[in-house]
């Protein structure tokens, strides 16, 4: 009865990761360990629900969502513990599971509500008996544990997920790109990959560490954009103890030297502040650097790959991104072509999006009305394949079964919609989505505002409109 739990999730994971793990494990809840796998929390479908439809960043991080109050069971008292006991956890459990954890609070089962109900439909005859056999029988978990973050454990974080299958496409100049990145994984070459965000960029640095010869090595991640540039200097090259005020007493090692025999992924690299971007040249050229406040030299092997949507030629001449630096960091470039140009994909990745994500939100989406696909088709995509999924996932959510609406579509893509199919069809689209997100609401006005992406004074002027 208990389900050797073979996954939990960690803090930092993001919503794209908490969605892909619901997915694949088609549980209602997941545990959130930390790097020894020690229970921290739980992040619970409505959880999911809540950043899609706060319209939250694929890569969001799930930190916010963790409940942390979860109930636990230790497992050292399953052998003793009555059936009546188990009853009582799973009725004051409110996330519908309880985790089982062992003494050192180490993640190890789940134990969901379903499945007490299950057997008390099942075992109407000595029923106390067989659930205790069963449970006891459950105690043996431990062995079992496969952690998809197994290699966490010692290397924490610091792996690709991607592959070549994961990138879909029918575009020929797609495939084409994919075939030269192929190329370029085999050897320690640094690769630029150029383009519009939400284009898969992300995505292509993951198969190429994948694919390449330090696959079991690490693949570690700094998005020069989102740490502050006073910290990243420090996250860049660690710290040796008492460099600066705050920092941690032993020192700390920084993404450079955890990515040694591995990969490191410069994503936003042209937000890289002038004096790093010095910094980084020499590592390059020197594969030696010293942590801040450091005096030793350490030397690493990793092979770079950066990523940008900046205009860095131009920046040269504006003389804010180093020549020399951007000269070894596009050995080989790779610009990824925005959806708008790669217009076949668009119904391929939609339909792929409707498939992976009707068992994670609970849908039985079964495609796109025909109109519908007609905009998706001629829409721009300013944010790309991003843009794409977040759609796909809000208007599964508005449709719950059937077939995808226009009612079902976000805002942005109703201009389209009305360039296509003229302003009565978008219209009475737009109305019926209004009545829906007012009747879900209540009539809370700043609820249903919330609840359609728009702010009030825009739903009172539709209301105004459409004389609601
Ligand atoms: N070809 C593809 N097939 C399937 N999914 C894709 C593809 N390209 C991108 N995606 C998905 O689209 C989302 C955005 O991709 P990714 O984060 O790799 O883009 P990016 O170019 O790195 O964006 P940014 O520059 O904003 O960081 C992710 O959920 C990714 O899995």
């Amino acid at each position: 009865m208990i389900q050797p739990i073979n996954t939990y999730l960690r803090p930092i994971d993001t919503l794209e990761d908490a969605a892909r793990v619901m997915l694949e494990t088609r549980l209602d809840v997941l545990p959130v360990g930390d790097d020894q796998g020690r229970l921290v929390g739980v992040f619970s479908r409505s959880s999911l629900y809540r950043m899609i439809l706060e319209k939250l960043p694929s890569h969001t991080s799930i930190t916010a969502f963790v409940k942390t109050e979860a109930v636990t069971t230790q497992l050292e008292r399953l052998d003793h513990i009555t059936f009546e006991e188990l009853e009582q956890v799973i009725q004051n459990s409110q996330v519908g599971s309880s985790i089982i954890i062992d003494r050192e609070r180490r993640i190890i089962g789940i134990l969901t509500k379903s499945k007490v109900v299950n057997a008390l439909v099942e075992s109407k005859n000595d029923l106390r008996e067989q659930l205790e056999a069963i449970l006891q029988s459950a105690t043996p978990v431990e062995e079992s544990v496969v952690r998809i973050h197994d290699k966490s454990v010692s290397k924490p974080y610091h792996q690709a997920t991607y592959h070549w299958e994961h990138i879909l496409t029918r575009d020929k100049s797609m495939k084409l790109l994919i075939s030269s990145a192929q190329k370029a994984a085999r050897r320690i070459t640094s690769v630029l990959l150029r383009g519009e965000s939400g284009t898969g960029k992300e995505l292509f640095a993951h198969a190429l560490h994948n694919a390449s010869k330090r696959s079991s090595g690490p693949f570690v991640t700094i998005n020069c954009a989102s740490v502050p540039e006073h910290l990243l200097e420090a996250e860049f090259f660690g710290y040796e103890n008492g460099a600066f005020t705050g920092a941690d007493r032993s020192g700390r090692m920084g993404k450079l030297e955890l990515a040694h025999g591995g990969t490191l992924f410069l994503d936003e690299i042209g937000d890289m502040a002038l004096h790093l971007q010095a910094k980084l040249l020499r590592v390059i050229e020197g594969k030696e650097f010293y942590r801040v406040g450091g005096t030793k030299p350490i030397q690493v092997d990793v092979r770079i790959v950066s990523a940008t949507n900046a205009p860095l030629e131009q920046m040269i001449v504006q003389k804010t991104f180093r020549e020399e630096l951007y000269y070894r960091l596009h050995v080989i470039t790779l610009s990824i072509p925005p959806l708008r140009a790669r217009p076949n994909d668009i119904l391929l990745l939609a339909n792929t999006f409707i498939k992976q994500l009707n068992p994670v939100l609970e849908t039985a989406v079964t495609g796109i009305e025909e109109s519908v696909q007609k905009v998706l088709y001629h829409y721009e995509w300013p944010g790309n394949i991003r843009q794409l999924r977040n759609a796909i996932e809000r208007g599964m959510i508005m449709a719950e079964k059937g077939k995808i609406s226009f009612a079902d579509l976000p805002g942005e893509l109703l201009g389209k919609a009305t360039e296509i199919h003229g302003k009565t069809i978008v219209q009475a689209a737009e109305k019926t989505e209004i009545e829906r997100a007012l009747r879900e609401t209540y009539g809370n006005k700043v609820k249903a505002a919330r609840l359609l992406g728009i702010s009030r004074s825009v739903l009172y002027e539709k209301l105004k409109k459409f004389q609601m």
